[in-house]
Order: structure tokens, then C-alpha cells, then sequence
């Protein structure tokens, strides 16, 4: 595992690139090793739930957290493209308010990791998409918030080609001035 460099990653974010270790069966690699991220970050993470999401083309998810437990969240995407966004929520952070937005697939095998205090969400960019991500913090579906994706205020660049397909839930997401923001 390494840190990959990338521009306009938000105060405490990290993208990581895994080890893959190829050979004629096809390829292995740790998606999680907690010792190497702890050495490679200083951040020392202790995961209590992994899920997975399967997609079609053009489902956008989000923008979710959570309020009273925040998630921190490792995301990546174990099969097809996904253009995954973070937006930071904590007010005393350096970045407040800014989004970032980065391409995970199954060839770039890049993780994202989010830290407690962002709103979430994906779209997807190929036919099918498995997401895994792994959180900090248990689903409490009565904390759950959601932003909508498209507060013109963020102006978040999805780059999607058609409208995206949306639950209800993120049909009908605050604005970003609405937001229960994080200290
Ligand atoms: C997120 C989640 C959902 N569920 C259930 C609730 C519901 O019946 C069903 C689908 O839930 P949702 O519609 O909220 O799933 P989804 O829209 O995929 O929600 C996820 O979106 C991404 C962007 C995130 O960042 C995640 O934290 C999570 O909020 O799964 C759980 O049981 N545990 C969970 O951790």
C-alpha cells in the first residue's frame, strides 16, 4: 500500500493505492491493512461495519452522513467506475465547505478515505458498479442526513451525461445551508 498523490484532496483525506501482486491466476492484493495505514497516515482507524452497493450506470448515492456518530469512511470500487465525492462539513476545518471529487474503479484500485465530518455520495460511470466501503461508526438510520446533490452553492461537477438515477431519500435533500454541520 501507498499514498497516492493527488491534487485538491480536503484536510485529512488520504488516497491510497494497494499492493497488487499479479500472476497467471489473476491478482491479490490487502485492501485493508490497519498497522500500514496507521504508518503511512498516522491515523489510527478501528472499522465496526463493511458494505458493499451494486449500481447500474448513471445512480448517483448521496450526498449522505451522519449526525451524533459521524462515519469515516474507506471507499472503493471492487468492480467497474464510480466518480466518488466528499464534501467537508466540519466548520473549523481549513477546507470547510469545499468538495473533492476523484475516479475509483476496478482498474485504478485506488481507496478513498473520507475522515468523520463529510457528506458522501457517487455516481456511477459504467454499467455496473460494486462499491465497498468501510465505516467507523454503525449505521443509525435516524442520523442519517442528506444534501442534495446538486446544491447549486457546492456547484459539484458530477460530469454525468444523462439525469441520474436517484432514490427518493436523495430526491429530496436540503440545500447545503441547511446542512447540521460538525464543529
Ligand atoms: C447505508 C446502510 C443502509 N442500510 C439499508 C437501509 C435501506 O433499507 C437500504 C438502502 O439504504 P440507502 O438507500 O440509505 O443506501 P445508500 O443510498 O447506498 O446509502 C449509502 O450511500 C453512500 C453514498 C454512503 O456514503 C453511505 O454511508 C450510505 O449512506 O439499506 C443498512 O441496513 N445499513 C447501512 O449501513
Amino acid at each position: 500500500m501507498q499514498l497516492h498523490e493527488v491534487e485538491g484532496l480536503l484536510a485529512g483525506m488520504f488516497v491510497l493505492k494497494p499492493t497488487v501482486y499479479a500472476d497467471q491466476r489473476g491478482f491479490f492484493f490487502e485492501s485493508w491493512n490497519k498497522r500500514e495505514f496507521s504508518q503511512l497516515t498516522r491515523v489510527d482507524l478501528d472499522f465496526v461495519q463493511d458494505n458493499t452497493s451494486s449500481s447500474s450506470c448513471d445512480v448517483l448515492r448521496g450526498l449522505h452522513y451522519q449526525v451524533v456518530r459521524p462515519q469515516g469512511k474507506l471507499v472503493s470500487a471492487a468492480r467497474g467506475a464510480i466518480y466518488d465525492v466528499a464534501v467537508d462539513l466540519r466548520r473549523s476545518s481549513p477546507t470547510f465547505g469545499k468538495w473533492f471529487g476523484i475516479e475509483l474503479s476496478d482498474e485504478n484500485m485506488l481507496q478513498l478515505w473520507i475522515p468523520p465530518g463529510f457528506a458522501h455520495g457517487y455516481i456511477v460511470r459504467s454499467s455496473v458498479a460494486h462499491v465497498n466501503y468501510k465505516t467507523t461508526e454503525y449505521y443509525a438510520p435516524e442520523h442519517e442526513r442528506c444534501i442534495s446533490w446538486a446544491d447549486p452553492s457546492l456547484d459539484i461537477l458530477w460530469g454525468q451525461q444523462r439525469p441520474p438515477i436517484l432514490s427518493e431519500k436523495d430526491r429530496t435533500g436540503t440545500s447545503f445551508d441547511q446542512a447540521e454541520l460538525y464543529k
